[in-house]
């Protein structure tokens, strides 16, 4: 078994290329989306479920974990692996971004973040030193940098002097972090609005700092999709290409593609979790909004092509009655599908990489998938 931080690159097709990550509990194949778990559980669903439907590596909420049940308590524990029986890799992001999204009352200082709990109100603060302690406590696989998601539409002098704060926060997590602790993994984070030139700066800091991997954050926060591609485009050549690219919170299929075609590894978005629970399904034959009356008599399965259990057993006039009904069972078999079929869609991403056909897959997967609906 390789070291942990191994990433070795397989056979590619343009700017898309395939790879193997390895981590402290395991390989990862790259690309790969990975599967969102908020509070310790991906919502609905057993570690089981994520093995059978092919989950390779899933992603921890280090802010929700931290404040309930408490990173120390994790760690009394065995660690996340073991509290929540998940024995794959592990990615946590820092926290960082649940804080501006989630928390009232934040402050930012050189020293780090506070905020106010979304639970009780307490105060707390989140230092790099802090993140990659709580990280370290929940056993993670991969560690990310404290850091500061722009606000889409801040200025130039609002980002540039964030992106500062940003880098000095990435080098004091690097020295919290030396490396080799233990194989978790440290990845930095670039930022820089959509400044072509500050996100070039971020690039070249980070890389001098030296991570494991590298990702884009502060995209999909609300700029269009354009202006996300004309990012995408133009930072992810910056990223070395012997480590792994993250780009953090995206997205939907064809931003799937679109990050695959610019050269990106790893993605995290809670869209097949969050739709799964307002009964919007994604299928090869395009979208399916399970609680429109067509589907009211529908006796067929929701995608005859899907191994998942949803598919196999039951028709989309059940699924429709579970929805309505507001059933628990809508709920984990919604979410089933969707992560199997993202977790499909991602397979048949690296075979046809491997193949030299990866134009024709995006191609073939935006017809039902068109860039203009949401
Ligand atoms: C949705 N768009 C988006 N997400 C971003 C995220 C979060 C990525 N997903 C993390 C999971 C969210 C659910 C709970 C578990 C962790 C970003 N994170 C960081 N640190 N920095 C970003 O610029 C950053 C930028 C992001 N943009
Ligand atoms: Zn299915």
């Amino acid at each position: 078994m390789n070291v942990p931080g191994t990433f070795t690159l397989g056979p590619g097709d343009g700017n898309a290329r395939t790879g193997c990550l390895t981590t402290a509990h395991g390989d990862v194949e790259t690309p790969i989306f990975m599967p969102v778990g908020t509070q310790g559980t991906v919502k609905s669903l057993c570690p089981t479920d994520l093995h059978d439907l092919k989950a390779q590596i899933i992603l921890g909420n280090t802010y929700h974990l931290y404040l309930r049940p408490g990173d120390e308590l994790v760690a009394k524990l065995g660690g996340l692996h073991r509290f929540m029986g998940w024995d794959g890799p592990i990615l946590t992001d820092s926290g960082g971004f649940q804080v501006f999204s989630l928390s009232g009352l934040r402050q930012i200082a050189e020293e780090g973040v506070t905020f106010s709990s979304h639970i009780d109100g307490s105060r707390h603060l989140f230092s790099p030193e802090k993140v990659i302690a709580i990280q370290q406590n929940l056993g993670s696989d991969i560690m990310m940098v404290l850091d500061e998601c722009v606000p889409y539409g801040a200025d130039r002098a609002y980002t540039e002097k964030s992106l500062a704060l940003t880098t000095r926060w990435a080098r004091r997590c690097r020295q919290a972090h030396p490396g080799g602790h233990r194989g978790q993994l440290l990845f930095g984070i670039v930022q820089g609005g959509f400044f072509k030139d500050l996100r070039a700066e971020s690039a070249a800091q980070l890389l001098e700092i030296g991570f494991d991997g590298y990702a884009l954050g502060g995209l999909s926060v609300g700029e269009s999709r354009e202006e996300m591609y004309d990012i995408l485009g133009d930072a992810t050549p910056l990223l070395p290409a012997d480590r792994p690219r993250y780009l953090m919170g995206v997205g939907a299929p064809r931003d799937l593609l679109a990050g695959m075609a610019a050269g990106i590894d790893m993605f995290d978005c809670v869209l097949p979790t969050r739709n799964a629970r307002n009964g919007t399904l994604f299928t090869f034959q395009g979208k399916v909004n399970i609680k429109r009356a067509e589907y009211r008599e529908d006796d067929t399965p929701l995608d005859p092509t899907c191994p998942c259990y949803a598919c196999q057993t039951f028709s989309k006039a059940y699924l429709r009655h579970l929805y309505v009904a507001r059933e628990l069972l809508s709920y984990r078999l919604n979410t089933l599908h969707n992560l199997t079929f993202f977790s499909i869609m991602m397979e048949r991403a690296r075979q046809a990489i491997r193949d030299g056909r990866f134009a024709a897959f995006r191609a073939e997967m935006e017809a039902v998938y068109p860039t203009d609906e949401e």
